[in-house]
């Protein structure tokens, strides 16, 4: 296992740069509690690793004979090897997959193409990451650097099938330590020790990893993460003790038996292992008792074996009823490389209906990748794992990906009564791709739907989780939007997680509208105070309220439920549906303060000309004195915030600065501020040789504050942040008494003059050090006295007065100056 030769010409690599910062977190992972912590994942990285080797070997074969014509074993093998001092060994993990060319070795473990690496390495490294590393891990995958984590040194030794092109291909391999920060590429200097096809991954274990040179954490890391993941068998190198008559030749005595050698026969006889140690005790049963001849002399020697560790069949062949839940989430961790449990999982056979039977699992993910929203709509996932009689085929399903609101299931998908050299492009002609969408859709609802019902901490973590992403779906899959929009949850003014059905079983005699109000980014709390709400909750109507920008999304497309209108309660067409009841009663109330009103009015109308196209007397509000609210075809504040956050540069026409300013600013008639600013209107001298234009600039600086105000109670934006600061300055100072124009002190220290140098590297680093506070004073004796104790750095300043006070805290002694 010698990979130094002197005479080999070995070609030096620099790390491509993201490369060598994953293997520095990986190094010097104690930083690292969690990663630490997760070290072991290293031998499901490296079994999937090679199992997806084994799975490209196999899918080529199946329009390229020559590669590989079925008479080989595809496998996986994993053996330990002590050293002979016992202070070391190291793990080799084969596999008789498709293998790396030298170019391969350089450009797949030399260069980090995983989309998300800049993300994962960019948390890895900060403060957070120490916390998070385990779900990172989860989320990201380390994949084959995962080896730095036990191994001090890695060799991988690699060789692919003979081509046309390339008859005799050499076997290479790739060599680096985790002191270099570069990796060395070398023809093999033990020849071809491989086979015809495949990679050898040895671990040159560190001190503090050395368990996994034990054959039964070995098996137990298998059994726990890949056993039920790869279809192709993995075997575990073992040595068993035989007793042998004396004169015979060892079976073997080697350490470094070829394992595709020793496995090829095995595959072939299709002999369980097990069987072997049947031998050893036919051996060690021969009856002691029987006399003559005498009893041969025995020796005892190692037999090398191999045992299979996965016998199994992989999970989704299983009967659901034998598998524990435990094993769905460890296939679940490993087959998808997710931590974090699945919310839940349903497993099934199926047929497609056009004579496809298969078996398959789809998973619901426990947590979303922060990327899934930031992904487009034409997101196509790869996490839904399609194979033919236990051999994977694709991921990739073209057209007939799921929608993005169904993209984040997992599922695997064994199909019987394929042909197993389907290409996808027949596949795609045979109708089965548009077939399983469908049913996993279905299944995924159905998953959904129980959900729904369930109660406790399951249902909230459900909410929380697929919320959002169910009224994605209500808008995006119009064929299952029904079902889709009865299973959405909303927070209302006067309860959570309300189903839409729930609020209309809660709707008022007479309403005709479901209410709602939307203010991205708000919690629900927040938004039930916005003054377009709070009649609306006085009088006990319930009202949606809207913090996510998707719900919003969600309203505008939907438009109504079961013929019941969305109405967006900070637009016109505001209807509680019992105006009628007293119609004329209101319509009379409302023609005599429209009447009384009107100077205030149209005076205000004249103000609130740049920012609302008419002032009218509000039914929606009770304590606010007034609201903007926005017209039909006009923005809302919320609608008007996602535009600018989505930067919409469609929206900058004409029309936008129509939609912008089509508002109306509403007025409450029962506001004492109302009242007195229309008394106040009234008594301008209208006469134009009376005008009082001192009084005439104050109203009007009163009305600007209000208009603004009720553009910011409404959630608006005022037009001019600095105007109206300085007319609200203003009115403070009026208030107070102090001189409106008085000018406050502004001479400030001028900066130093220019500084030609650059700060030199340690200050940029280095944060000034500052002294270790003296915290002895703590412990000072205590005497038993009253006293306050101060720090020793602060007793030259501080100046302690003490008085005795009686049981009432009167001080006992007057002072001389009281
Ligand atoms: N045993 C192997 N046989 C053949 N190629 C391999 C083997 N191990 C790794 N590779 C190649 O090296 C690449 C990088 O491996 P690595 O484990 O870092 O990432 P990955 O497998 O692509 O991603 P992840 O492990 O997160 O799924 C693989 O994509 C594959 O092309």
């Amino acid at each position: 296992q010698n990979f130094e030769a002197p005479e080999i010409q070995k070609e030096k690599h620099n790390y491509e740069s993201d490369v060598a910062r994953m293997r520095k977190i990986v190094i010097n992972r104690q930083a690292l509690d969690s990663l630490y912590s997760h070290k072991e994942i290293f031998l499901r990285e490296l079994i999937s690793n090679a199992n997806d080797a084994l799975e490209k070997l196999r899918l080529i074969s199946l329009t390229d004979k020559s590669v590989w014509d079925g008479s080989e074993p595809l496998n996986i093998t994993v053996k330990a090897i002590k050293d002979e001092d016992g202070k070391g060994g190291r793990l080799i993990i084969s596999d008789t997959g498709i293998g790396m060319s030298p170019e391969e070795l350089t450009k797949n473990l030399g260069t980090l193409a995983k989309s998300g690496t800049s993300e994962f390495l960019a948390r890895a490294e900060s403060d957070e990451g120490g916390a998070a590393n385990g779900n990172l891990i989860g989320a990201f995958g380390l994949g084959f650097y995962s080896s730095f984590l036990v191994a001090d040194s890695v060799y991988v030794s690699s060789v692919t099938p003979a081509s046309a092109k390339n008859p005799e291909p050499v076997q290479h391999v790739f060599s680096s330590s985790s002191e270099d920060s570069s990796f060395e590429i070398f023809p093999d200097p033990r020849g071809n020790t491989i086979g015809r096809h495949g990679t050898e991954i040895t671990l040159h274990l560190k001190e503090d990893s050395l368990e996994y040179l034990e054959n039964p954490e070995l098996m137990n890391l298998v059994n726990k993460h890949s056993s039920f993941s790869t279809s192709f068998p993995i075997y575990l190198y073992t040595q068993q003790e035989m007793q042998v008559p004396d004169d015979e030749e060892p079976v073997s005595e080697a350490e470094e038996t070829s394992p595709a050698e020793a496995l090829d026969e095995l595959e072939k006889e299709e002999t369980p292992k097990d069987e072997d140690e049947a031998i050893v005790e036919d051996v060690e049963e021969a009856p002691e008792e029987e006399q003559s001849p005498a009893p041969p002399k025995l020796k005892t020697i190692l037999v090398d074996q191999w045992q299979h560790l996965n016998s199994q069949p992989p999970i989704w062949q299983r009967d659901p009823k034998e598998v524990t839940d435990e094993e769905y989430k460890l296939f679940y961790a490993s087959a998808f490389k997710d931590d974090t449990e699945p919310l839940a999982w349903h497993h099934f056979s199926g047929d497609s209906g056009s004579g496809v039977s298969f078996k398959s699992i789809i998973y619901l993910p426990g947590k979303f990748e922060d990327s899934f929203w930031q992904q487009p709509l034409t997101y196509r996932s790869k996490d839904i794992r399609l194979m033919v009689k236990r051999v994977f085929i694709t991921s990739d399903f073209g057209d007939e990906a799921l929608p993005k609101w169904a993209s984040w299931v997992k599922v695997v998908v064994d199909a019987e009564d394929l042909p197993l050299n389907v290409s996808r492009e027949t596949l795609q002609s045979t109708r089965f791709l548009k077939q399983l969408k469908q049913i996993i859709i279905k299944h995924v609802i159905q998953l959904l739907s129980k959900f729904s019902e369930e109660d406790g901490e399951k249902f909230e973590q459900f909410v929380k989780t697929y919320n959002t992403v169910i009224k994605l779906g209500a808008v995006e899959d119009t064929k299952n939007r029904e079902k889709l929009i009865g299973l959405a949850r909303f927070n209302t003014n006067q309860r959570n997680f309300t189903t839409l059905d729930q609020y209309l079983e809660n709707r008022k005699q007479g309403q005709k509208q479901i209410f709602y109000l939307a203010e991205m980014g708000k919690d629900p709390e927040d938004i039930a105070k916005s003054v377009f709400v709070e009649k609306l909750h006085a009088r006990g109507y319930e009202v949606l309220l809207l913090g996510e920008p998707m719900e919003e999304i969600f309203v505008q497309n939907i438009r109504q439920w079961k013929n019941v209108r969305f109405q967006d309660v900070a637009k016109v067409g505001l209807k509680f549906g019992d105006e009628d009841l007293d119609d004329e009663e209101e319509k009379e109330l409302l023609k005599e303060q429209t009447e009384k009103y009107r100077p205030l009015l149209d005076y205000l109308k004249k103000q609130a000309g740049t920012v609302a196209r008419d002032v009218v007397i509000s039914n929606r509000l009770v304590t606010s004195p007034c609201a903007m609210v926005a017209d039909n075809h006009g923005y809302t504040a919320n609608v008007q915030r996602m535009m600018s956050a989505s930067n919409a540069k469609s929206g900058k026409g004409y029309l936008h600065e129509i939609a912008m300013k089509a508002k109306l600013l509403e007025i409450n008639p029962r506001s004492p501020l109302i009242e007195g600013l229309l008394r106040k209107v009234e008594s301008l001298p209208t006469d134009e040789d009376e005008r009082d234009e001192e009084a005439e600039a104050e109203l009007q600086e009163v009305t600007s504050i209000l208009i603004d105000g009720a553009l910011i109670r409404s959630g608006f934006e005022v037009p001019n942040t600095y105007d109206f600061f300085s007319r609200v300055d203003r009115v403070l100072r009026r208030s107070l008494g102090v001189d409106e124009l008085a000018p406050t002190d502004d001479t400030v220290k001028p900066a130093p003059p220019v500084d030609p140098e650059l700060p030199s590297e340690e200050e940029l680093l280095e944060p000034e050090e500052l002294p270790e506070p003296d915290m002895s004073w703590i412990d000072e004796e205590d005497d038993g006295t009253a006293k306050v104790v101060v720090a020793p750095h602060l007793r030259n300043d501080i100046q302690i007065e003490m008085e005795e006070v009686d049981e009432f805290g009167n001080p006992v002694v007057e002072h001389d100056e009281l």
